[in-house]
């Protein structure tokens, strides 16, 4: 159901960090079109040889994203299986992860910037609810910049958003509670049952950390205390913008029923960006 890429056409360049289970490398990629040799940037994700139904969860996900496709999903060109290696082979996003390039920007990110971000993510929600697809780890970390968008000459910031990488169904608890408050409560009791709410909860952390600079939620929280975050039904600490707060806190029901539909979010987000049309003024909104 994917692209298998022959390992002699691609060309492993500089290492650009690790995931939970991947070492991370920026590369190229050989095809020949029309008889001529084309380079495409790619990023190449090499799962540690670890143990087996690791393998398949990160096909399977990288499969999911080779099955549909959508100007806001991660390209996936294909896999490469060398010797014990896997490797994914997705297309380069110029700019990086959203929470670093946040963290970076440090409080100069305009409102309108942020909003325009979370619409496009939206949007991505909208388009995989109706393929009734469950992406299952929705996060900044997980929103590629494609473009990073510059005000001053009109240009907006255009997202992708990645590989959902390995599913806590087949990780097992550890790494389900680290990625508390992004997993949605009900995943971590019953990971198998998780519907398209789940993703719903994920939004309601992302943004929270799209209008907190970057910056993780519950941070220095260690695995037992992130769990009883979640026993005691407690919610992230609220932004001033009580809209914000308002979508924020729709999104991270523990009830998954609560949760707004996607088209319910994009209604929300519209009527945020005219709740202050000078919104696009001043950044106080992000305060918390
Ligand atoms: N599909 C992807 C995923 N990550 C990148 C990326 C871009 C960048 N400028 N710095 C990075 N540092 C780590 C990853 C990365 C690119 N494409």
């Amino acid at each position: 159901q994917f692209q298998m890429i022959r390992h002699e056409d691609l060309r492993l360049e500089e290492s650009l960090g690790r995931g939970s289970f991947t070492r991370i490398f920026k590369g190229s990629k050989t095809d020949i079109r029309e008889g001529e040799r084309q380079n495409t940037d790619v990023l190449l994700k090499v799962l540690d040889g670890s143990y087996k139904n690791c393998w398949e969860s990160f096909f399977e996900a990288a499969s999911l994203m080779s099955q549909i496709s959508h100007k806001h999903l991660l390209l996936v060109y294909g896999i490469s299986v060398h010797r014990s290696e896997n490797i994914m082979v997705q297309e380069f996003v110029k700019y990086g992860a959203l929470d670093l390039f946040l963290r970076k920007k440090q409080g100069s990110v305009p409102v309108s910037w942020k909003l325009d971000v979370a619409k496009q993510l939206a949007c991505v929600l909208n388009f995989l609810e109706e393929k009734k697809i469950v992406h299952g780890n929705i996060s900044a970390k997980n929103l590629l910049l494609a473009r990073e968008g510059d005000s001053s000459i009109g240009t907006s910031p255009f997202i992708k958003l990645s590989d959902p990488g390995i599913s806590v169904a087949v990780t097992g608890r550890d790494v389900a509670l680290d990625r508390i408050p992004w997993v949605a409560p009900e995943v971590l009791e019953a990971p198998e049952t998780w519907g398209m709410e789940c993703d719903k909860w994920s939004f309601g952390t992302t943004l929270w950390e799209i209008f907190n600079g970057g910056k993780a939620p519950l941070q220095g929280l260690d695995p037992q205390q992130k769990l009883m975050f979640y026993e005691n039904h407690e919610q992230l600490p609220s932004p001033k913008w009580t809209e914000l707060a308002d979508l924020i806190g729709r999104c991270m029901e523990y009830d998954p029923a609560l949760r707004p539909s996607s088209r319910g979010i994009i209604r929300q987000l519209n009527s945020l960006i005219t709740s202050d049309p000078g919104l696009s003024a001043h950044a106080d909104k992000d305060s918390f």
